[in-house]
């Protein structure tokens, strides 16, 4: 298929979706860590839930990796892919230190309405007749919310409070930038071949995550 024109289908629909990307990317809890007034409970029900999440990303993760096996015309995706595989190693080991410091029980956490939601939402791409730009148009969107997000609170001009400096971090740094920009290159190669069909199923997940993300930080303030 013949790739389009110039294709930057991504900013197009950040663009085009810009209230609700903005409400998923500063919302009210991440300006409250930025500016410093994030209270502990909130730190604490958003770092049992997201520590739910991550469980729950991982054979996501594993699902998007292998359409890339099977399905990608350039390999070295599966190389990005496999890197995001070693870090969520990484972050789940993160989240049971960063637990035990706060004294959140990882154990006794149930996922909130939402969050069920937004694994329920994960699950349903992981079957196998949802095309691989999809999934990894989600994939990207999924990071790069916690990338946008998280990286102002390492803004000069941020008061982010010392002791979230590690969490914030773990997003926002140049490194995790560097890898949702490669991931964003991938959705948009695939984009730039796609059916109208595919195109159009990725603009309504690409939303899907937005809200869902919106919903997930919810979540913080007990809602
Ligand atoms: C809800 C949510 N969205 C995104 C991420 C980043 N992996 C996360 N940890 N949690």
């Amino acid at each position: 298929m013949e790739e389009r024109e110039g294709a930057r289908m991504i900013d197009t629909w950040i663009n085009n979706h810009r209230q609700m990307y903005d409400r998923a990317t500063r919302h009210p809890f991440v300006l409250s860590v930025r500016d410093g007034t994030v209270d502990s409970s909130s730190f604490k029900r958003w770092l049992g839930q997201d520590y739910i999440f991550v469980r729950q990303f991982v054979p996501f993760l594993a699902s998007v990796l292998l359409k890339a096996c099977r399905e990608s015309e350039d390999q070295s995706d599966v190389e990005v892919l496999l890197g995001g595989i070693a870090s969520l190693h990484d972050e789940l080991s993160w989240f049971k230190k960063e637990a035990s410091k706060w004294d959140v029980m990882l154990n006794a956490i149930t996922p909130q309405k939402a969050n069920q939601d937004y694994c329920r939402f994960l699950e349903s791409l992981m079957l196998p007749e949802v095309d691989y730009t999809v999934a990894i148009t989600a994939f990207w969107a999924i990071e790069s919310v916690y990338q946008k997000s998280f990286s102002s609170c390492l803004e000069a001009s941020s008061n982010t409070p010392a002791e979230l400096m590690e969490t914030f971090q773990r997003w926002g740094n140049d490194g995790f930038g560097q890898y949702c920009c490669a991931l964003c290159g991938i959705a948009e190669r695939r984009l730039g071949t796609a059916s109208e069909d595919v195109v159009t199923m990725a603009e309504g997940v690409f939303v899907r995550v937005l809200e869902s993300e919106v919903r997930f930080w919810d979540m913080s303030y007990g809602e």
